[in-house]
């Protein structure tokens, strides 16, 4: 659904974005994630058309961004980082506008605006002036506002940016919600654990540059991102951990009063035999798991010594 090959932005001397490839089939909900300033939204823009790349292509739908823009805006709602919204209307007022724009028939968006209002829980507000809607309210009617022509695709270049946590969660259902209707998303954010939970895939960009580009499981094996392995036993929790510090594929052992706590760089065959050589010794196993790995951590591992610390 999203082809970019090459993607190249120079703003003057200044290389933005140096041959960026992404591709983003049908359905997928895409997390883009970056440093500040690693070119998201350079490459948003010329995505949803409103900035031309100095080379590469871009396709939406297989329509190229600079031959056939019409064509690409017909299929995409786009929701800028930072956006103006008229305050002078009512959110009602506001979405028969963006309608009438795309040249929706009144009859049409009378039945279609209510529908949105509901999707994105703003129908008790809309009698409401922008004006004095909240700022999670507002981004919410801005994507709203994006999906009023039903696009396919939407390109969401950090839509819960400045919202507190309850406003981040409803942002995140309702893109669970837009997932569930087919859309292909593209997704930027700092917010990388939310991310995690309802992106597809994830690429990473830094300084230009895609840096990672797969589905989050992927690349945490690719990376081998270090497993640690929390291990509970009945008694002697201390001998254990010495235990532990002579095994193979065991870099690193941490002891505490929640149980010891093993960096584990073997995979899953090797870490079923760690856990039957603690049985066969005799150990009353209480519990042993793999703590998650999340985005940030794989984000972090990939922009190590990067721009990585700017992150929020
Ligand atoms: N109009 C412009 N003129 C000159 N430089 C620009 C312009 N727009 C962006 N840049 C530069 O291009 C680089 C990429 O910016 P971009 O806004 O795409 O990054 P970003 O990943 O979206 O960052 P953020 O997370 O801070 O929004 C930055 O170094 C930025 O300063």
């Amino acid at each position: 659904m999203i082809e970019i090959r090459n993607l190249t932005k120079n703003y003057g001397s200044f290389e933005a974005l140096k041959s960026v490839n992404i591709s983003i089939s049908k359905g997928t909900v895409f997390g883009f994630v970056g440093p500040n300033g690693a070119g998201k939204s350079t490459t948003m823009s010329i995505l949803a058309t409103l900035l031309l790349p100095t080379s590469g292509t871009a396709t939406v739908g297989g329509f190229e961004v600079t031959e056939q823009p019409h064509e690409v805006r017909k299929r995409i709602g786009y929701m800028p980082d930072f956006f103006g919204v008229y305050d002078q209307f009512k959110t009602t007022e506001y979405l028969h506008f963006y309608g009438a724009s795309y040249g929706i028939p009144r009859p049409e968006r009378e039945k279609l605006i209510p529908q949105l209002l509901e999707l994105v829980n703003l129908s008790d507000k809309q009698d409401t002036y922008v004006d004095s809607l909240s700022r999670g309210m507002k981004q919410r009617l801005c994507l709203a506002r994006c999906l009023v022509h039903d696009p396919d695709v939407l390109i969401l270049d950090e839509p819960a940016s400045g919202l507190d946590p309850r406003a981040r969660i409803e942002m995140r259902e309702i893109l669970k919600e837009l997932k569930l209707m087919g859309k292909t998303i593209i997704i930027s954010s700092h917010i990388l654990p939310e991310l995690a939970e309802m992106v597809d895939e994830i690429g990473v960009i830094e300084h230009g540059e895609m840096v990672a580009q797969g589905k989050v499981a992927d690349i945490q094996n690719r990376l081998r991102v270090k497993r640690v392995l929390h291990i509970r036993v009945m008694e002697r929790g201390d001998e254990l951990a010495e235990m532990m510090r002579d095994e193979l594929h065991v870099t690193q052992v941490l002891s505490d009063s929640t149980g010891v706590h093993v960096h584990f760089s073997g995979g899953d065959v090797e870490q079923v035999q760690l856990l039957n050589k603690i049985i066969g010794t005799g150990y009353g196993v209480v519990s042993f798991h793999e703590a998650q790995t999340n985005l940030e951590d794989v984000f972090l591992e990939i922009t190590k010594g990067g721009a990585a610390d700017e992150l929020a």
